[in-house]
């Protein structure tokens, strides 16, 4: 089977632990259920395609360890679904048509929205689970694991997740491991793909040209993974209501924040960086998950990095950056990046083989993943590697000017920064938490884009709740919602 060989043969480590445990997770599935019990959710997207070639992989694998297995696999057993729309790129529609009509698929198209589609769909057939190319990270993903049921509201089937734990990386050495064909639009700079109502070239990998016309890198050049989206047009929040969708909660970034400094550990200096840091991030909506003090050392600054940095949208750093012996912070998130630098080698040494148009693309690459940010109000430049950010800031005025320009550097070829303030309200009650619970969680479900949180200055005192959010007119739609779910005047505004 020609995957499982070109993984077998392939010296990338962390290609070869996703792709067994995903092919786990297939054969533990085609063990569950029947071959008739099971479908698959393919939409010529790059993350369905790795799904198409792990399943062939999967169902050869588990017909051979039935022993039953004819050596080959002519044609695909797994019924497959395709949600046709009439605003999916035409590139898409023909990829999938095309890969249907290589490996032997027969497609049944569903022109209906995946509710109503899924619904029929099950309704004919004893269809009991369905697997898709969700990966943490996609908006739908969030609660999601590899055998995750179908939500509330939706027909009831299990969803199977087997790349869900899989990066942009590890779906670009898969694809170009195997030497398979893709739809042809990641050529051309879009890096995930929705409608052609909400999606455009990924702007991070526009290339300077002269001529009129602006031309893109391809896909698996995205250095930064967690920017895969950034080709999306952002939807109305507001137009998403259907509650009980997992789509559409997560709105809030995560953050994490780093000092690096002996000084701090022994009390002899206090950290009030970490404060104002932590102040602002949350003025713009923003959730820090963890602060660290660090030592100034190498090998905890790049562990704590190569955490954090796994689990949150951005990482803070400061402390510890300059000239003197005991400046280790810039050797620490290197070291935390190694790993990919190496990957990035082997990338290209896959492409110079694979790659028949322009191989130079390649040599454009950065040295490794370091962004200099400039801005005309620093001495220094800020340093950026793929989602951490060095400041070389020594105290909070320092801080405050850093923060300013960080701010104005982020806006994402948009005319949003990543900073830019968010809409917040404070509100105070002296009902008690028990009164307040259940209608506060209702509130989460009716506002899903909506951040709530709660605290209380003392263990007898009134309870402060933070409402945060995109878009001022949301929040006052959820205050009011929340006020009405009570008698009046039992929610002060809060400064
Ligand atoms: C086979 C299949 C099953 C789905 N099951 C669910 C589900 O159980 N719950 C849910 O909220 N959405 C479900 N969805 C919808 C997706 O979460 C998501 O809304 C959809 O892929 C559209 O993504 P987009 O808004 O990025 O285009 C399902 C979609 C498909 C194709
Ligand atoms: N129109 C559709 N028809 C069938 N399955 C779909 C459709 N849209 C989404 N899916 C399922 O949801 C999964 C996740 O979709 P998503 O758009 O995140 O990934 P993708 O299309 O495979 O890749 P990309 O992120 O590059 O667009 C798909 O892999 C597929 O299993
Ligand atoms: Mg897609």
């Amino acid at each position: 089977m020609e995957i499982d060989k070109a993984i077998g043969e392939s010296d990338d480590t962390r290609l070869k632990t996703k792709y067994n445990n995903a092919i786990f997770v297939i054969k533990r599935a085609f063990s569950l259920y029947s071959i008739e019990e099971v479908a698959f959710s393919f939409n010529g997207g790059k993350d369905s395609t790795v799904l198409l070639h792990l399943l062939r992989a999967g169902y050869f694998l588990h017909k051979k360890e039935l022993s039953c297995s004819n050596g080959g696999l002519s044609s695909f057993p797994v019924r497959t679904i395709y949600f046709e729309s009439p605003s999916a790129f035409t590139e898409i529609n023909a990829f999938t048509y095309d890969a249907a009509q290589t490996y032997g698929i027969q497609l049944d198209i569903i022109r209906q929205d995946f509710k109503s589609g899924l619904e029929a769909l099950l309704k004919a057939n004893p269809i009991r689970a369905i697997f898709l190319g969700v990966r943490i990270g996609d908006p739908t993903a969030v609660g999601q694991e590899q055998f995750s049921p179908s939500s509330p509201g939706w027909p009831p089937f299990m969803r199977v997740n087997p790349i869900l734990d899989w990066s942009f990386r590890d779906v670009w050495a898969f694809l170009l491991t195997c030497k398979v064909k893709y739809c042809s639009l990641y050529d051309q700079g879009y890096t995930s793909i929705g409608s052609i109502h909400d999606t455009v070239p990924n702007a991070l990998l526009s290339v300077n040209d002269t001529s009129s016309k602006e031309k893109f890198k391809p896909a698996y050049l995205l250095s930064d993974g967690r920017l895969e989206r950034a080709g999306r047009v952002k939807k109305n929040a507001s137009t998403k209501n259907d509650v009980g969708s997992d789509s559409q909660k997560h709105e809030v970034l995560l953050a994490s924040v780093i000092a690096v400094g002996d000084e701090i550990l022994s009390g002899t200096v206090e950290d009030q960086l970490g404060l104002s840091l932590c102040k602002k991030l949350t003025s713009v909506g923003w959730s820090v998950q963890q602060t660290s003090v660090l030592r100034n050392d190498i090998d905890s600054v790049s562990e704590e990095v190569d955490r954090q940095r796994s689990i949150c949208d951005m990482v803070f750093i400061y402390g510890g950056v300059g000239p003197l012996h005991s400046d280790v912070t810039l050797a620490g998130v290197a070291k935390a990046f190694a790993p990919d630098e190496e990957f990035e080698e082997y990338l290209r040494h896959l492409i110079s083989e694979h790659c028949t148009g322009d191989r130079n693309e390649m040599a454009q690459l950065p040295e490794g993943i370091t962004e200099l940010l400039h801005h005309e109000k620093l001495s220094v430049p800020l340093i950026k590697c793929r989602n951490v950010i060095v400041l070389a800031a020594t105290n909070t005025e320092e801080l405050e000017k850093e923060w300013e320009c960080l701010t104005e550097l982020t806006k994402l070829g948009g005319s949003t920064s990543l900073l830019e303030l968010y809409a917040s309200r404070r509100l105070m009650t002296s009902l008690t938490d028990v009164e307040v619970a259940e209608p506060l969680s209702k509130l989460g479900l009716e506002f899903p884009d909506i951040y709530l949180g709660c605290y209380r200055k003392s263990r007898q005192g009134p309870i402060i709740i933070c409402l945060k959010g995109k878009d001022n007119a949301r929040i006052d739609s959820a205050v009011q919602a929340l006020r009405k779910k009570f008698k009046e005047g039992v929610f002060v505004d809060m400064k």
